[in-house]
C-alpha cells in the first residue's frame, strides 16, 4: 500500500468529477445542536456525501464547522437527528475513519513512528512490530518527515506534529478522512505537496474525504463540492456548490491561472461576502446591533 502511494506522489493523478458520487457514504438528518442548551450552533443540519467524494466544508469562524466534523467522527454526543456512515448511525458505532484535527491529538508519550504504529495495530493486529515500524516510518517519510521519526510530539513544530497526524490518519486505512484544517500550520511547500498527496488518495484509492479550510484556493484545489455554512449564530449549510472546474490532469499553475478558476473562486468569495453583510443586517434588524 505504501508503494502504492509512492507511486502516486510521483504520477500525480487529478480526480475526475466523473469518476466519484456513487453510493452514500454520510447522511446527515435535522441535526441540531447547541452545547450549552442556549444557543444553537447547528440548526436543521442536511447533507449527503457521496462515496469517493472530497467535501470541503466553508463558512466563517465560529459557524459551527468543527463541531460538525467531530459529531461525524463520533467525537460529540448529540440528541437531536442523526448521522449515518455506511448505513450505521454513529450513536450506535463508533465510526472507522481516519482524523486530523486541529489539536493534532498524538500521544505525547510515543515518538512519531510509535503514535503512526499504534493506529497500524489497530487494523493489523497481527502484523510483526517490525512491519509496523517500517510501514510507520514510509507514512512519516510521504509527509516528510523521515527524519524526525524518533521525535515525541513535545520536541516537534506545530507543522511536525500535524504532519505526523496527517500520516497517522492515513496509515490508519480507512476509506473515510475527516480532517479540519489539517495544512494550516504548514509551510507553503510543504502544503502544496500534502494538498497534491490527498487528492492521489481520495482519488486514486477511492477515499472519501471531509475537509475544513479557510483557503479558497485550496478548497477549490480539492474539492469536488464544496459546502458553505451560514456566519453567525445559528449556523446552518445555506449552500452546496459542484466545483465547475475540470482538474484532472491540468497543471497545478496552470489550474490556478485558468479563467474558469479564477471565476469560480471570484463568485465564491462574493457568495461568502454576501452572506456575512446579510448576516450583519439581520443582527441589526434584530436589534442586536454591532
Ligand atoms: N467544547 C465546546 N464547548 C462550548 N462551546 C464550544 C465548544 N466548541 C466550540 N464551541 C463554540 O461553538 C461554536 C462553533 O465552533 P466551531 O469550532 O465548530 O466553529 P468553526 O466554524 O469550526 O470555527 P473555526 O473556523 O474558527 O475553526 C463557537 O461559537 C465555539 O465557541
Amino acid at each position: 500500500m505504501v508503494q502504492l502511494l509512492e507511486r502516486q506522489v510521483q504520477e500525480p493523478e487529478l480526480p475526475s468529477l466523473e469518476q466519484t458520487h456513487k453510493k452514500t457514504k454520510i447522511k446527515v438528518h435535522n441535526i441540531d445542536f447547541s452545547y450549552d442548551d442556549k444557543t444553537k450552533i447547528l440548526n436543521d443540519i442536511q447533507l449527503e456525501v457521496k462515496e469517493g467524494e472530497f467535501l470541503v466544508f466553508m463558512g466563517p469562524s465560529g459557524c459551527g464547522k468543527s463541531t460538525l466534523l467531530r459529531m461525524i467522527a463520533g467525537l460529540e454526543p448529540f440528541s437531536d437527528g442523526d448521522i449515518v456512515i455506511d448505513e450505521k448511525s454513529v450513536r450506535q458505532t463508533h465510526p472507522d475513519c481516519g482524523v486530523v484535527f486541529q489539536d493534532y491529538s498524538l500521544f505525547p508519550w510515543l515518538n512519531a513512528q510509535s503514535n503512526v504504529m499504534l493506529a497500524l495495530k489497530q487494523r493489523n493486529k497481527k502484523m510483526p512490530k517490525k512491519e509496523l515500524a517500517h510501514i510507520a516510518e514510509q507514512y512519516l517519510t510521504l509527509v516528510n518527515l523521515g527524519h524526525a521519526i524518533k521525535k515525541y510530539p513535545g520536541q516537534m513544530s506545530g507543522g511536525m506534529k500535524q504532519r505526523a497526524a496527517i500520516a497517522r490518519a492515513l496509515s490508519f486505512g480507512s476509506d473515510l478522512l475527516l480532517m479540519d484544517e489539517p495544512f494550516g500550520a504548514l509551510d507553503p511547500v510543504t502544503r502544496i505537496k500534502l494538498q497534491d498527496l490527498i487528492v492521489q488518495i481520495s482519488a486514486e484509492q477511492k477515499r472519501t474525504v471531509v475537509f475544513v479550510t479557510h483557503d479558497v484556493d485550496e478548497a477549490i484545489y480539492l474539492a469536488d463540492r464544496i459546502i458553505i455554512f451560514a456566519p453567525g449564530k445559528n449556523g446552518a449549510v445555506t449552500k452546496s456548490i459542484e466545483v465547475p472546474v475540470q482538474k484532472k490532469g491540468t497543471n497545478r499553475q496552470k489550474l490556478f491561472e485558468d479563467p474558469q478558476f479564477r471565476a469560480f473562486r471570484e463568485s465564491l468569495l462574493n457568495e461568502m461576502n454576501e452572506q456575512i453583510v446579510n448576516s450583519l443586517k439581520t443582527e441589526i434588524t434584530d436589534g442586536a446591533g454591532i
